[in-house]
């Protein structure tokens, strides 16, 4: 069996590869990623100017799963497209995705105009829980805002995008954000995020410093929620608009379960945190095995078929 995949028109030699904010800080980092038996990376995600993110401890693994509050440190958006850029010298016919993050509307509009403008020929993740004016809830939360933002953006951004979503818990609000996704030549949707502003305790205290201990959760706690989503856009969305699957993914079967939902990626967030880079080889092994039990060749035999009751 073979685990390749492709979105858009990419073609990966792997259906996996890191979520953003995991083992991609770094170009130390992210050359580990390369050299694994990931399909790609995706950088961690980037604003304008560098930021130094929260206090620690901010990020902190349980038995099921992580908690962070990390405040988006990260390097700042030159640094990695400065690496991507190489990267397209060094390895021409691999393709790698670009996380980015506005802390303002005009913050994203700034840095989808230096992608636009610059030679990156790779896709663009936008991270869709930036925050909103203060008072309103993440742009992903905020639909209206949300159909605002992907207008102006596809008024000039002609590359190939996709946009990470946090998780949507209401069948009304698949609807609706289906709906405006529909309107936009998105090249994918990255379902899901951390589950948002969960707590963990151990003892008498919470485990992270920054927001009084609420951060996001990760790992085991979150696959139904995450194979939920990750079904539920592809049961409405255009077909031309791929799925990437995130959560939960610690196992071959969990990324089965990721593509019979429809997802034609798989990202791994919690577990790579855990295990480090092998685990793309550990996961990559098992779900082979699984496709061979099973008779598919391909992910395109099994991917979005999903058995009803
Ligand atoms: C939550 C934000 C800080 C606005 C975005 C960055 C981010 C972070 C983070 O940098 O705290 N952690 C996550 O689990 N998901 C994210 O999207």
């Amino acid at each position: 069996a073979t685990t390749k995949t492709s979105i858009g028109n990419f073609d990966f030699e792997n259906c996996f590869m890191n979520a953003a904010g995991v083992y991609c800080y770094d170009r130390n980092e992210l050359e580990q990623l390369i050299n694994s038996q990931a399909g790609t990376f995706v950088t961690k995600t980037a604003t304008l100017q560098p930021r130094p993110g929260n206090p620690e401890p901010r990020y902190h693994d349980t038995a099921l799963g992580s908690i962070n509050s990390m405040g988006l440190p990260n390097l700042g958006f030159d640094y990695y497209l400065d690496y991507l850029l190489e990267l397209q010298k060094t390895h021409p016919h691999r393709t790698f995705f670009f996380s980015l993050v506005g802390m303002s509307t005009e913050d994203t509009h700034a840095l989808l105009k230096k992608v636009q403008e610059s030679d990156f020929k790779g896709i663009t993740e936008l991270n869709l829980s930036c925050p909103n004016v203060p008072g309103k809830p993440q742009i992903a939360y905020d639909l209206e805002t949300t159909e605002k933002l992907l207008a102006d953006i596809f008024s000039y951004f002609k590359k190939p995008l996709g946009v990470k979503l946090p998780p949507y818990f209401d069948i009304v609000h698949f609807d609706q954000a289906a709906t405006v996704f529909n309107k936009f030549p998105l090249t994918f949707i990255n379902c899901i995020n951390s589950i948002g502003n969960g707590l963990v305790i151990e003892d008498e205290s919470v485990v992270i410093k920054p927001k009084n201990g609420f951060g996001g959760i990760g790992g085991e706690y979150i696959k139904p929620t995450a194979l939920a989503n990750v079904h539920a856009f592809y049961q409405r969305l255009n077909p031309s608009i791929k799925i990437i699957g995130t959560g939960g993914v610690l196992t071959g079967q969990d990324a089965f379960e990721h593509i019979l939902c429809g997802a034609s990626m798989v990202q791994i967030g919690t577990t790579l945190h855990k295990e480090g880079p092998v685990a793309f080889e550990r996961i990559t092994n098992e779900l082979k095995d699984i496709m061979d039990k099973k008779g598919y060749k391909t992910i395109e035999d099994f991917r979005g078929k999903l058995k009803y009751l």
